[in-house]
């Protein structure tokens, strides 16, 4: 679907309306703010070949906005992408972080003023990086605790280093990092590039693994903005996220010959295709077959059909077709009389399916096509064959989940959120330091569910004010010029509203794990405070020896 541009260039995205047509308009400041942040060389190159997909800047690319972060400012000039932040400017003065995740890491917390402001007011952020190398490995981490403390979704996709690179220890140190402020993580292990295409040119062997990294973020991209005819949105991909446990991306495109017989031999070309989309040769370990929740995107020629659809779609909700016919029939004949004990006898074991689809244009040669996107999640923590159910709550209860989820202030500044996250308060008295970040535009009011009683206090513990004595205790690992431009970042946050414990669990992300999500655990309130309360780039278990 075209983006369509109006007379002031905004940009306008057509959106399905309630009688199932494609008429209606979204205007932009309607739309979730998407973010794509590249850290470090990998990761630039990860968004630059992004910008080089056929269409994408055209369409889906054009509502989105994107960065790349780099302490190698050369890098960032050679790449098309037009929003660049050289991280620790003052410091490497453009020069890269040498392999040294420390001074990648420094150089990262050097900007995060300048990170925060980026992520301000964002809904979705994808975080691309190449893990093992300085400063993509920690600055990633660091830049996914900003976007999560302002309340985003954060989809991280990362690289891991060729075997022969002897850094794998190093990536590690990233990954563990990352993964706590991940909603969904993506890994591509580079190392396999050599098993499966060991005659390519080197960098055309990257390149299929950046093509991994940047159809993954497009194809999400998609499943959000693109109106199909059964349509799906950030609320989807919200709902199949909060499902928790590891996740994965995938995408295929395939076409032509590959789907020839899916007509006259459905049963086969479908196994073909399952296979090809479920079994990436770069990506670690996809496992989906554990999923208990997916969002599908499936973009198709005519040649999908109804039976098709169903037989395709049934691989991934593992649905017996004949279950429950004999209930439903009992049902169905007396609807006056609907039995609750019946319905509760319908079996709904299986993932959880959320898919949209979409009509591809037959080409001239008729040949079939098929896109498809799939976010698949719970993998590694539930058991697959679950029932899957949602309760019926008490309906005070059930519109006290679809509340905001973000405090609305009158005035909010760029920084209040992030402060409000942090176990380290700053100096709420402080002078402004930062006018940039009074001026910046206020950040966009999303959906939150209302935080338990209990939540509050212990989220009033965990932002326990620390003073200023205390912050230079922890940041006595850095040197002064990086200590005074996290304290004036700080500082800056600290005027506009006062933080309360209110505050502080309303800010909380609606998406985080299950086991900290007090909304689907409610014993997680009993535990310790969420770990995004913590400024942990600061924290001594960063301070690694190389
Ligand atoms: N797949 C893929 N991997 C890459 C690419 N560029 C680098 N890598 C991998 O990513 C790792 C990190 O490299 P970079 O991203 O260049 O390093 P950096 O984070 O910028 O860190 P410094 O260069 O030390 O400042 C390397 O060990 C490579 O394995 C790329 O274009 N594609």
């Amino acid at each position: 679907m075209t983006i369509q541009t109006t007379m002031e260039n905004e940009i306008v995205l057509p959106v399905l309306n309630s009688n199932g047509g494609k008429t209606e308009m979204k205007e932009r400041d309607q739309l979730e703010k998407i973010i794509v942040i590249g850290v470090g060389g990998a990761g630039n190159n990860a968004v630059d070949y992004l910008y080089k997909q056929p269409g994408y800047m055209d369409n889906v690319g054009k509502s989105v906005i994107h960065y790349i972060f780099n302490t190698d400012e050369n890098c960032l000039n050679n790449l098309q992408c037009e929003n660049k932040l050289v991280l620790g400017k003052n410091t490497l003065k453009g020069k890269g972080a040498g392999a040294n995740i420390n001074v990648g890491r420094n150089a990262t917390v050097e900007s995060i003023k300048e990170i925060t402001e980026i992520v301000t007011g964002a809904d979705l952020v994808f975080i691309t990086a190449g893990m093992g190398g300085g400063t993509g490995t920690l600055g990633s981490s660091i830049v996914a605790e900003a976007a999560k403390s302002v309340g985003a979704i954060v989809v991280s996709l990362v690289t891991l280093p060729f075997r022969y690179e002897n850094r794998k220890r190093n990536a590690f140190y990233g990954i563990k990092n990352l993964y706590k402020y991940s909603d969904s993580l993506i890994m591509i292990d580079n190392q396999k590039i050599v098993d499966f295409y060991p005659d390519y040119e080197f960098t055309q062997g990257l390149d299929e693994a950046n093509k991994i990294l940047s159809n993954a973020i497009s194809g999400v991209i998609k499943i959000i903005r693109n109106p199909t005819t059964i349509n799906t949105d950030f609320e989807d991909l919200k709902t199949i996220l909060n499902n928790g446990g590891k996740s994965q991306i995938l995408y295929r495109s395939l076409a032509g010959q590959e789907l020839e017989k899916i007509n006259e031999d459905p049963d086969a070309t479908i196994d073909y295709i399952y296979n090809e989309v479920t079994t990436s040769p770069l990506i670690t370990r996809s496992n989906i077959e554990q999923a208990t929740a997916f969002l599908i995107l499936l973009e198709c020629s005519s040649h999908f059909t109804q039976r098709i659809m169903n037989q395709f779609v049934s691989k991934f909700s593992r649905v017996n077709q004949n279950d429950d016919d004999d209930i439903l029939d009992e049902l169905l004949d007396d609807l006056d009389n609907l039995d609750e004990e019946k319905i509760e006898s319908i079996k709904n074991n299986g993932p959880q399916v959320i898919f949209a689809y979409d009509k591809l244009p037959d080409t001239e040669d008729n040949a079939p096509r098929l896109n498809i996107t799939i976010v698949a999640t719970g993998m590694g923590t539930h058991d697959s064959n679950r029932e899957n159910e949602q309760t019926i709550v008490p309906i005070q209860e059930s519109i006290s989940h679809t509340l905001p989820t973000h405090k609305v202030t009158p005035t909010p500044t760029v920084n209040n959120k992030v402060a409000d996250n942090l176990s380290i308060q700053p100096d709420r008295s402080a002078k402004i330091l930062d006018n940039r970040a009074a001026q910046a535009p206020a950040p966009k009011a999303t959906p939150a569910p209302a935080a338990p009683a209990a939540a509050v206090a212990t989220a009033a513990t965990a932002t326990a004010a620390v003073n200023q004595g205390d912050l230079f205790a922890q940041l006595s690992n850095l040197d002064d010029a990086i200590k005074q431009q996290i304290l004036e970042a700080l500082q800056a946050a600290g005027q506009g509203q006062a933080s309360t414990a209110d505050n502080a669990a309303e800010y909380r992300s609606p998406v985080l794990p299950e086991a900290n999500n007090p909304f689907v655990n409610p014993k997680a309130e009993e535990k310790e405070a969420p770990k995004e309360k913590e400024l942990s780039f600061l924290a001594d278990d960063l301070a690694i020896d190389e």
